[in-house]
């Protein structure tokens, strides 16, 4: 099992109880889709799953990553280091240093097997920039190796965020909102590049949408989330329209629909109603 979420809860200071009794199980090269409204509680969920955020503090609360403890009743493992280095964080805004060299943004996914004075001075070995020129090769942008980051249009500047995780040796990645500032052929690739990752390496991937489309096409598995609720678990092709608006009521026209208003382009389905396709075979 890659990851094991019990009893998950989480309250803000300001009283918002943003995330509400979590049971989750995902095993090792699952590509699972996280979809639901804005407000939902995706980014949350997936901070905690990286350690990033702390659980109610008391709660009966774990969280694992490969047998090894994230957080549990609300305090943070103190190993967590050893855990997150295992762990690949992509975020919507990609989250890469402008100014440096793409090849270099890449390496930073190395810095925690580095000493500390090799990742101050950023010396790097033949064989480290090696792995992430082949990175780069993997997502499609070897040949932007020495741009600088901010040079990269949004879609490339993904691939390089993903290339990142690889170069760690994430055994999982989370994928907060990828796509969500993305046109709709950047989407598919990124999209496409994540089903491969997790195809060919065995990576888990857990991949937060706004829009269950995407999660139709690429993820076999989709949990959707409601008001801090898992409100559906399961195969991602059962997730219909009229199943939606059971879940969802008024909110399931912003999952149906918003992909096609923001990222038009995408072949519908002749029955389809707004928003919606058939499901595609795996990504090739
Ligand atoms: N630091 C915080 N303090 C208080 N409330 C917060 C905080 N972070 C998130 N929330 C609230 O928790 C709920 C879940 O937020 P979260 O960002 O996880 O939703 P989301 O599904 O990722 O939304 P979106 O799709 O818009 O990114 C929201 O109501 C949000 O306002």
């Amino acid at each position: 099992m890659s990851l094991h979420i019990e009893n998950l809860n989480k309250h803000f200071g300001n009283g918002k109880h943003a995330l509400r009794d979590i049971n989750l199980e995902i095993d090792q090269g699952e590509m699972v889709a996280l979809i639901g409204a804005s407000g939902s509680g995706k980014s949350t969920l997936l901070r905690h799953i990286a350690g990033l955020m702390p659980a109610d503090v008391g709660s009966e609360s774990c969280i694992e990553v490969y047998g090894e403890c994230v957080q549990r009743g609300g305090q943070i493992d103190r190993n967590v280091r050893k855990t997150r280095a295992r762990i690949g964080f992509v975020f919507q805004q990609f989250n890469l240093v402008d100014r440096l060299p793409v090849l270099v943004n890449v390496l930073v996914g190395r810095l925690h097997q580095m000493p500390w004075w090799r990742s101050v001075t950023r010396v790097f070995t033949v064989r480290e920039r090696a792995l992430a020129l082949e990175a780069l090769d993997r997502v499609g942008i070897a040949e932007c190796h020495a741009q600088r980051a901010s040079t990269l249009s949004g879609g490339q500047q993904q691939r390089a965020a993903i290339a990142r995780t690889l170069v760690q040796g994430a055994r999982v990645v989370l994928a907060d909102e990828p796509i969500a500032s993305l046109d709709p052929e950047s989407s598919r690739n990124v999209m496409e590049i994540l089903a491969r990752i997790c195809r060919e390496d065995g990576c888990t991937v857990v991949v937060s949408l706004h829009q269950v489309d995407m999660a139709r096409r690429y993820c076999p598995r989709t949990v959707a989330l409601h008001q801090g609720r898992v409100v559906f678990d399961g195969p991602s092709e059962r997730l219909t329209p009229a199943l939606l608006r059971e879940l969802y009521g008024m909110q399931a026209d912003e999952i149906l629909n918003g992909s096609e208003s923001v990222h038009s382009g995408v072949t519908r389905h002749p029955n389809a109603s707004a928003g919606w396709q058939q499901p595609l075979p795996q990504a090739a």
